[in-house]
């Protein structure tokens, strides 16, 4: 069984006070992009509970600390799984705000039921997901959302992009998610993220922010830059992706990736 987990962009992202249990409640719009890893799942008839290979960029981590073997892991021990083979191929850049990594847990868990036909409801796998990250139970309806709490509890919303291209930057900055929440300064916003993305996109420049830009763009003024350049040539929209240090523009017309950035990762698509 072969599948394609897709990243996610985070159109605007307040981060709104701190919790007791460490983590921050924050306010985001998740939208999923066509820029996709592969994920296959295969029957083994080896002893070990999982073979796992990878390719495409390399993630210098232990097999086991993958964390598509993390989800295998989840769902053998409290399911009736045999060994299987797992091929990761990786395409996402990781530490860019895309949830590369989310998605590919949040997929492992709907590969495994259907493969396997453990028949798990949405909300079953949402909370299995739930248990590997925060982004991760985003990645099983898969669908753009308002999320509040650990940006874990949905909310539909009425938005889409069709027809939109997107630029994506990735400069060689790679930023962790607990050092990036570790620098930041929460506070209520005055008006929710659920209201304001109901504006026109072309209000969306003055109006809808990363808070995590606050305390990253001072540390690394290339990724500000990136951010202006996208903006000067014509997007829509352009913000940093969740933690960064990836950054996006929504255009009306498709753009160019200018040859400044040749050494970045640079992805362009038609939303
Ligand atoms: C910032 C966001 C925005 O979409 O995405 P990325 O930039 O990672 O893609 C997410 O909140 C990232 O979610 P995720 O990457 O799943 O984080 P987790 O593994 O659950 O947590 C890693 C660490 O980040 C911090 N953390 C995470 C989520 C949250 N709501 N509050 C936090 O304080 C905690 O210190 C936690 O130990
Ligand atoms: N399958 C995976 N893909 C990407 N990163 C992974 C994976 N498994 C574990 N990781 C670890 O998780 C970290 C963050 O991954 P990712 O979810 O892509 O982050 P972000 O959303 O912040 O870009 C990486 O630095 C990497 O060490």
């Amino acid at each position: 069984m072969l599948r394609f987990p897709n990243a996610k962009i985070n159109l605007g992202l307040n981060i709104v006070e701190k919790r007791s249990d460490g983590f921050h409640n924050i306010e985001t719009i998740f939208y999923p992009i066509p820029l996709t890893d592969g994920l296959e799942i295969a029957d083994s008839n080896k002893e070990t509970i999982y073979n796992f290979s990878s390719s495409g960029i390399p993630i210098k981590i232990d097999d086991k600390d993958n964390i598509v073997c993390k989800a295998f892991d989840l769902l053998y021990r409290k399911y009736n799984i045999p060994s299987t083979n797992i091929h990761l191929h990786k395409n996402i850049p990781f530490g860019a705000g895309l949830g590369g990594g989310s998605s590919d847990a949040a997929f492992m868990i709907k590969m495994l039921n259907e493969k396997y036909k453990l028949e798990l409801s949405f909300d079953e796998m949402k909370n299995l997901a739930g248990q590997l990250g925060s982004d991760c139970p985003f990645f099983i309806a898969n669908k753009p959302v308002f999320a509040e709490g650990k940006g874990d509890v949905f909310s539909e919303i009425l938005i889409d992009l069709s027809g939109y291209h997107i630029l994506l930057v990735k400069p060689n900055i790679h930023i962790s998610t607990p050092e990036a929440y570790s620098n930041v300064t929460p506070s209520q916003p005055n008006k929710s993220l659920k209201e304001l993305i109901t504006e026109p996109i072309q209000n969306w420049k003055n109006l809808i922010f990363n808070d995590f830009e606050n305390s990253i763009f001072p540390n690394h003024p290339k990724l500000e830059n990136i951010k202006n350049d996208l903006y000067n040539m014509g997007a829509v929209y352009a913000s940093m992706s969740g933690s960064g240090s990836s950054l996006f523009g929504i255009f009306k017309d498709e753009p160019m990736c200018p040859e400044i950035w040749s050494e970045y990762f640079c992805w362009k698509s038609r939303l």
